[in-house]
C-alpha cells in the first residue's frame, strides 16, 4: 500500500524581490514528509529553514513548483482556504510568543476562542492540554512568572488546541538551556508518540536532530543536500556540510589541540576508525595482537546510541614493528573506514 506523503514538495522554488534584488532562499525543493514521523530540518543561518515552514503553513507562497500539505496543492488555494490548511496545523516558535497580557490558560484558550469555541468547552478542553504539558497549577499564572520550559509548554499546549494533524516546531528550544531543551524535546515526542501528530522540528543543532528526529533533511544555501533516516545520515553524512553538522554532536574525532596532546602520551601510529554494529573491529585487533607483536590503546572516541544502531569513531595508538602496524590498518580497512590521524 501506498501512502500519499503528508507535505509533498516537488521541485519548489521560493525567491524574494524582483530584478537585481531578487533573493533566492530555496532551489528545487523535493521532499515528502510522511503522516506520523518526526521530521527534521537542519541548516545554517539563512540557509532557508524558516522560509520552508513558511511555506508549509502558507504564510509565503512558492514561487515555482508545487507543494501539497494533506493531499491538497496549496500553491493554487485562496485566501480562506488557506485559512482551513493553517487550521490544521500548530506552531512553536524560539521565542514562545505568547501574550503577556493573558494568563496561561489565556494564551491557550485563545485559539479556541478565535474559532468560536463554547467557554464550557474551552475550559475542558484547556484543562486538558495543560494536563498534558504538565502545567495545570500554572493555569492562573501569567508568562512573566514563567522560565523559559514553561513558557515553551505552554506554547506547546497552544499550537496543540485545535487539534492540528501537524506540528511545526521553528527553533523551538533554541532559546533554553540543555537540560530544558531535552524536556520539552521529550514533550514534543510525546506529541507525535501518544497523540499521533506529524512533528517538523526546524533546527540548526544536530543534537536536536538526534535527540527526537526520525528523518532528517540538511538545507545548505537553499538547496536540500541530504535527506534519510537519522541513523543513515549520522552513520554514514555524504555532503561536507552534513558530516560537519554530525560531528557537532558526536564530538568523536580529535581536533588539532587533542591530536597534539596524544601525540605526546602515545607513542605509535594514530588512526581513527568508523564504528558500526557487528564491524568485526574487535577481532581484526585481538587478532592482530596474538600473531604479531602489534599493541594498540583505545586514546580517543564516542560512541552514540539510536533507535537503529549504535555507531561512532575511536581513535587507536597502533605501536609495534612497521610490518605489524601495517599489516594491522590493511585488514582494518577490510572492515571499516580508516583514516590516519594528522596534524
Ligand atoms: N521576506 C524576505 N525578503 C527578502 N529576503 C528574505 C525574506 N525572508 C528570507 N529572506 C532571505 O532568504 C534566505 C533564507 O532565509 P531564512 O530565514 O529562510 O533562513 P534560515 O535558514 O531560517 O536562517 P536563520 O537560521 O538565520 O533564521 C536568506 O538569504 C534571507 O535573507
Amino acid at each position: 500500500m501506498t501512502t500519499t506523503p503528508l507535505i509533498q514538495f516537488r521541485d519548489v522554488g521560493k525567491t524574494f524581490g524582483t530584478g537585481p534584488a531578487t533573493v533566492t532562499a530555496l532551489q528545487s525543493i523535493s521532499l515528502d514528509i510522511d503522516a506520523g514521523e518526526i521530521f527534521a530540518i537542519i541548516g545554517g543561518s539563512g540557509a532557508g529553514k524558516s522560509t520552508l515552514v513558511r511555506l508549509i503553513n502558507a504564510l509565503e507562497k512558492v514561487t515555482s513548483g508545487s507543494l501539497q500539505v494533506q493531499g491538497t496543492d496549496i500553491t493554487t488555494l485562496s485566501e480562506r482556504e488557506l485559512r482551513t490548511v493553517r487550521s490544521g496545523m500548530g506552531m512553536v516558535f524560539q521565542q514562545f510568543n505568547l501574550l503577556r497580557s493573558r494568563t496561561v490558560f489565556g494564551n491557550v484558550a485563545y485559539p479556541l476562542k478565535v474559532a468560536g469555541w463554547s467557554k464550557e468547552r474551552q475550559k475542558e478542553r484547556v484543562t486538558e492540554l495543560l494536563h498534558f504539558v504538565g502545567l495545570l497549577e500554572k493555569a492562573w499564572a501569567y508568562p512573566d512568572q514563567l522560565s523559559g520550559g514553561q513558557k515553551q509548554r505552554v506554547g506547546i499546549a497552544r499550537a496543540l488546541a485545535t487539534n492540528p494533524a501537524i506540528l511545526l516546531a521553528d527553533e523551538a528550544t533554541s532559546a533554553l538551556d540543555p537540560e530544558t531543551t531535552q524536556d520539552v524535546l521529550r514533550l514534543l515526542a510525546r506529541v507525535n508518540s501518544e497523540l499521533g501528530i506529524t512533528v517538523v522540528v526546524i533546527t540548526h543543532e544536530m543534537d536536536v536532530v538526534r535527540a527526537i528526529a526520525d528523518r532528517v533533511a540538511v538545507l545548505e544555501k537553499g538547496r536540500l543536500i541530504e535527506v534519510g533516516t537519522v541513523y543513515d545520515v549520522f552513520s554514514a553524512p555524504k555532503a561536507a556540510t552534513t558530516r560537519a553538522f554530525v560531528e557537532s554532536a558526536l564530538r568523536d574525532r580529535p581536533q588539532p589541540e587533542d591530536i597534539e596532546r596524544l601525540r605526546q602520551s602515545y607513542p605509535g601510529r594514530l588512526v581513527s576508525v568508523d564504528v558500526t554494529a557487528g564491524d568485526q573491529l574487535g577481532r581484526v585487533l585481538t587478532a592482530r595482537a596474538r600473531v604479531s607483536d602489534l599493541e594498540f590503546d583505545v586514546v580517543f572516541g564516542g560512541i552514540t546510541s539510536l533507535r537503529d544502531g549504535s555507531f561512532g569513531n575511536i581513535t587507536l595508538a597502533l605501536s609495534g614493528s612497521d610490518a605489524a602496524v601495517d599489516a594491522t590498518v590493511a585488514e582494518l580497512r577490510t572492515v571499516t573506514t580508516v583514516e590516519e590521524v594528522t596534524g
